[in-house]
């Protein structure tokens, strides 16, 4: 790409922690290399309405190790629509930014995507920013680890009043439809099941940590679920069974938006700032809508396109792994 006009950052979605350090890679690696930036405020939503201004290195300076995200973020329902779209590209044409990073989720560069489709000009680079984790071709995505640090440190400290009470605890995740935060934070917290969506078994999973023999060796179990938006969350089985085993004492938290705050872990500042550079780098050579991701720790671009497509598998093995640990 021509090194004239300016290259325009947005954080959108669900802020995740180590957004800022992202921003921070690619603003330093693209001035860096000859480029102007710009930050686009609000997600989608600045882009829309214009808010916009120049980033330079020193506006970068001190953000690695803060959570959230300095350029705010948003859910645009504006930008679902091709006439918000076109607004986006106008003003992208008045700013001069010739070139969109977004940081954010699946939804955010589904977006990307279609805005790409619609402007041959548009160059989309995708940065996965999300604590879902549930972006494909990349191993993992920007926020995950540290709210999965977070998460565990959460039910470690369930896990103390749980023994002390000899109670049931259901602790709900975030994680949309997607279980790696729950099904990886019950192996790291040593719990005893994990309720996620992406196993499809006809078992039911509750029947199934049950016949599992729960309590028959422990006087205490923590059982992870993943939010759900019809209603089978962690409530949903705690009731279930509360009124199917009176016997059990059974407590229900739910963790909630502070696993989305807080400093990043040194993984995902590590993985922001590789992955901010090179998105600057896939740039120089040319690539044009793709996401920037991280696979067998190297860094791979995927077509925005396959990084949407579909929904992101569990390894199985991840739940043999807690199955045979929690017993
Ligand atoms: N089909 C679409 N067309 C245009 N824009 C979209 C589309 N889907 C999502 N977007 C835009 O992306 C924004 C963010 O999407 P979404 O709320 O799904 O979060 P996300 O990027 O997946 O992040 P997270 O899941 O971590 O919150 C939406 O508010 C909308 O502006
Ligand atoms: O903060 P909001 O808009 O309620 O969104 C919550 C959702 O965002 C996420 O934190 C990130 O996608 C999901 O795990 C969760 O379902
Ligand atoms: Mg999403």
């Amino acid at each position: 790409m021509e090194k004239k006009g300016y290259i325009g950052i947005l954080t959108s979605g669900g802020d995740a922690s180590g957004m800022n350090a992202t921003i921070r890679a690619i603003t330093r690696s693209a001035i860096c290399n000859g480029y102007k930036v710009k930050g686009i405020y609000r997600g989608y939503e600045g882009l829309i309405h214009d808010e916009i201004r120049e980033l330079t290195s020193e506006d970068v300076s001190n953000i690695i190790q803060r959570g959230g995200t300095i350029l705010k973020t948003a859910r645009s329902k504006d930008f679902e629509t091709p006439e918000g779209r076109q607004k986006a590209y106008e003003v992208m044409q008045k700013e001069e930014i010739t070139a969109l990073f977004v940081i954010g989720g699946n939804g955010s560069l589904t977006g990307a995507r279609v805005f790409a489709q619609e402007h041959d000009d548009v160059v989309c680079i995708g940065l996965p920013g999300t604590i879902d984790n549930d972006l494909c071709g990349t191993d993992r995505t920007i926020g995950y680890d540290t709210a999965l640090n977070t998460i565990v440190d959460c039910v470690d400290k369930i896990r103390d009043t749980a023994t002390s009470h000899e109670r049931i605890f259901f602790v709900e995740v975030m994680g949309r439809d997607a279980g790696f935060l729950a099904q990886n934070s019950a192996i790291a917290s040593g719990a005893e099941a994990a309720i996620i969506p992406e196993d499809q078994t006809d078992k039911d999973q509750l029947e199934e940590f049950i016949s599992r023999g729960f309590r028959k060796t422990k006087n205490s179990s923590i059982v992870i679920v993943t939010e759900s938006a019809t209603g089978k969350g962690a409530a949903y089985y705690a009731d279930r069974v509360k009124k199917e085993y009176p016997q059990y004492d059974v407590r229900v938290t739910i963790l909630g938006h502070l696993q989305r705050g807080g400093s990043p872990s040194a993984g995902d500042r590590i993985l922001a700032s590789r992955l901010g550079c090179a998105s600057i780098q896939a740039l120089m050579e040319g690539q044009r809508n793709v996401m920037i991701g991280i696979r067998n720790d190297k860094v791979v671009y995927v077509p925005i396109a396959e990084a949407i497509k579909q929904h992101k598998p569990i390894d199985n093995s991840l739940i043999d792994v807690l199955n045979e640990l929690s017993i």
